[in-house]
């Protein structure tokens, strides 16, 4: 491509010729090499290049935007294309407090490279905090904001992307939008769960909320599957009360350890695995939160065990803790910080994480335990419900396409795979298996649909879509009409002219 090859002739633009990261994400199963890396310095250069980019039908170049590259299967790279490393913008995060305009609520104005961390760190100093978070903060707002982004107060306020007010994207066309509910919402609901299709986000407006000091965090465990569902279903079924609600499968001692680094208490029932003598043994653990506003007339402590009264855990297998809102936001770190120490951080991650309707969940559940072995399984298995009305079925988003059931659970099988233990035929293995499990679940006996989607063609990604295909499809030749954006994905091929 001339214009990489003498940037002179391409403007202002600077291209790389590669970086340490732009063919490097978290799952390290993919390393997709780009032809040319752009650290741009604004949303103008941006805009500069898919302008150019757009406007020759002869161009056969992709353009993938990085935000924190947590993505799984190359998702943020583009194989001969140009990389986006979007932390290059440097971060900007105004706060605007209720009452400073006509808004009439708190919100953050905040780039689109930014990192949620630096969201928090930022709304804190005002008292305030985003409602709706990921486990790990350490990833970037239009990285999350382009898939979803979910945790356990998804249940009470929906996810990221149902707390959003307004963006600023640079369209495919190289066209620099604000758009919202009111203004281009076509473009806003197209991008919201967009998988970085339509365009690329420069900037977000997110809704804030008053900050809790501390929080109450409980963790409760289970002997039987269906007590410990029936149970989160009856937490998340009373967002007055309750803040936060997650869930794991505890598979065998080491993943409760690694589940535990962050939350301080002792949980001495470990010797149970050893008692019972089968490995094949497994509990449940339901985690919720309470936040604490120091308020007087309110006991959170009271209120968490006014909550615990209707649970049906193992006698005497709760444990219940005090940490700040930022420790208790922030509690990933304290993992990463740990498996880093012992080289287990940047190892292959051949994750899969699935939505399954509530009526598809146990036999979801005995599909998923068919295939992983507890003896060998590290890394957190979560589960826990979500509420489909928090959702706005207008966006991008893809949930399980039963749309009677309020319930959908989320399956996250975040598994490691050092190479110290697995060898590149066992993490093909892992890849192989969990490929028969979202192929399986997939089905409509279970009606399960992927979140952080990856799909092997065109053809997969329109079943993954379903009835929305269509409108996907169409949102696409309006925002991105030559198909430059996001190639990881490989849902749309480039559209070109071959020169012969
Ligand atoms: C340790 C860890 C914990 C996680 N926890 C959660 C969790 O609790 N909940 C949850 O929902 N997810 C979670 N995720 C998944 C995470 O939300 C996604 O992988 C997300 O894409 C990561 O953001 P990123 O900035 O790293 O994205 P990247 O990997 O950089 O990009 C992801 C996709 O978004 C596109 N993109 C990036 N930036 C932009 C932009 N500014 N505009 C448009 N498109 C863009 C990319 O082209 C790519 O297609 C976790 C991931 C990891 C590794």
């Amino acid at each position: 491509y001339k214009f990489i090859q003498s940037p002179m002739d391409f403007g202002p633009l600077n291209f790389l010729q590669t970086t340490n990261t732009a063919s490097l994400d978290f799952g390290r199963i993919l390393f997709n090499s780009p032809s040319a890396v752009l650290r741009p310095q604004s949303p103008r250069d941006i805009s500069l290049l898919l302008s150019f980019l757009s406007a020759s039908s002869y161009s056969k170049v992709t353009v993938a935007a990085r935000g924190a590259g947590h993505s799984i299967y190359g998702q943020a790279q583009a194989l001969d294309g140009i990389v986006i490393e979007m932390d290059s913008i440097p971060s900007n995060v105004v706060i605007r407090e209720k009452g400073e305009d006509e808004a009439g609520f708190s919100y953050a104005d905040v780039s689109g490279g930014a990192l949620w961390i630096e969201l928090l760190e930022e709304s804190l100093k005002f008292g305030l905090a985003p409602r709706s978070w990921t486990d790990y903060l350490y990833l970037s707002i239009g990285g999350t904001l382009s898939n979803g982004g979910i945790s356990g107060q998804t249940f009470k306020y929906g996810p990221q992307i149902s707390n959003v007010l307004q963006l600023e994207v640079v369209t495919g066309k190289g066209e620099v939008v604000t758009c919202s509910p009111n203004k281009s919402s076509d473009l806003f609901y197209a991008v919201l769960g967009g998988l970085g299709q339509f365009g690329i986000i420069t900037s977000a407006r997110i809704l804030l909320q008053e900050a809790p000091h501390k929080v109450r965090w409980v963790r409760a465990f289970y002997e039987d599957f269906s007590t410990f569902i029936s149970d989160q279903e009856l937490l998340v079924s009373m967002p007055n009360l309750v803040d936060y609600v997650e869930g794991f499968i505890v598979l065998n001692e080491q993943s409760l350890h690694s589940a535990s680094i962050a939350f301080p208490a002792h949980l001495d029932f470990i010797h149970k695995f050893q008692s019972k003598g089968s490995s094949s043994k497994v509990y449940y653990c339901v985690e919720f939160a309470v936040h604490d506003y120091q308020t007087k007339g309110t006991d959170v402590e009271q209120v968490v065990e006014e909550i615990s009264r209707l649970l049906s855990y193992l006698p005497s297998h709760i444990y219940s803790v005090e940490v700040s809102y930022f420790d208790f936001l922030n509690r990933v770190r304290m993992e990463e910080m740990s498996l880093r120490g012992r080289g287990l951080w940047d190892v292959p991650h051949p994750w899969l994480n699935m939505f399954v309707p509530k009526s598809g969940i146990k036999e979801f559940r005995d599909l998923l335990m068919e295939n992983i072995s507890s003896d060998d399984f590290e890394g957190p298995l979560l589960i826990y419900p979500l509420i489909r009305d928090k959702w706005d079925m207008n966006m991008s988003v893809v949930l399980p396409e039963a749309v009677r059931e309020q319930v959908v659970y989320v399956v996250g099988v975040l598994r490691s795979a050092s190479p110290a233990s697995c060898s590149t035929h066992c993490l093909n293995n892992l890849l192989h298996r969990h490929r028969h499990v979202a192929e399986t679940a997939s089905r409509p006996h279970i009606g399960g649909k992927q979140y952080l989607a990856h799909h092997p063609s065109t053809a997969h990604w329109q079943d993954h879509f379903g009835p929305r295909w269509d409108q996907f499809k169409a949102r696409k030749s309006r925002f991105d009409p030559l198909s430059i954006l996001a190639p990881g994905h490989g849902i749309f091929p480039r559209l070109y002219a071959p020169s012969h």
